[in-house]
């Protein structure tokens, strides 16, 4: 595969959740850490705040943790987000213009969609990994699954909506090479950071939620 998302379905093989994450003003290299001693290898720092490349910056900076932007809306938020040393950056429409600036950056784009169309002009453009958003209430795991028989060579990262409940049933599709989501990583725990008790809680509901799906 030489579409440069290689590097985040080998960060979502040992534990395939990625955390999308939106943060306050959080300490960026204990959020990492947190997240990594729960258990996952990647994570995704939405640019919905203020704060969120300085965030991006400090957990970037950890081992073993693959970290890219999240909300990409535009080519500049790609710079951006290259510049705080995002790895990879997620959209949630498909905008062939970010995607270009990614991969002159060198980073993986994972853009949103949603149809056949989307994912046949994704696949058009050489992308091999897309996000499917939002998840939930465009079909679920049965549309995932749909989108696989014309699109084999396609693999997905389906967010938006997904619970404990039912992350399970896209992780068993052979398109599917992990989940993304936010129910295990709530603000309140994201920006609570900062005491021992309250990186513990983040510890234990990332290890639930990697456990649940193990
Ligand atoms: O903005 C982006 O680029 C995104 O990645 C959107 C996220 O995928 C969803 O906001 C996560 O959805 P929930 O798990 O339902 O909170």
């Amino acid at each position: 595969m030489s579409d440069p998302g290689t590097e985040l379905v080998q960060a979502l093989a040992p534990c395939p959740l990625l955390p999308v994450l939106v943060v306050g003003g959080t300490d960026g290299a204990q959020l990492a850490r947190a997240l990594r001693e729960g258990g996952v290898r990647a994570a995704e720092v939405t640019l919905r705040t203020p704060q969120a490349l300085d965030v991006l910056a400090a957990c970037a900076g950890q081992e073993d943790l693959l970290v890219g932007a999240g909300t990409v809306l535009d080519p500049d938020d790609v710079d951006a987000a290259a510049a705080a040393g995002a790895r990879f950056v997620v959209s949630p429409g498909l905008d062939l213009e970010v995607v270009e600036r990614a991969h002159a950056r060198g980073l993986a784009a994972v853009p949103g969609v949603q149809t056949a169309s989307e994912v046949q002009r994704a696949h058009r453009a050489g992308l091999r990994l897309l996000k499917f958003f939002p998840a939930a209430t465009s079909g679920g795991p049965r549309a995932v699954a749909a989108l696989g028989g014309p699109f084999g060579a396609m693999r997905f990262v389906p967010t938006g909506g997904i619970s404990a409940a039912d992350a399970r049933s896209y992780l068993e599709l052979p398109n599917v090479v992990g989940v993304g989501g936010s129910w295990f990583v709530p603000p309140a725990l994201v920006d609570g950071l900062g005491g021992p008790t309250a990186y513990a809680a983040l510890v234990d509901s990332v290890r639930t939620a990697v456990g649940a799906v193990a």
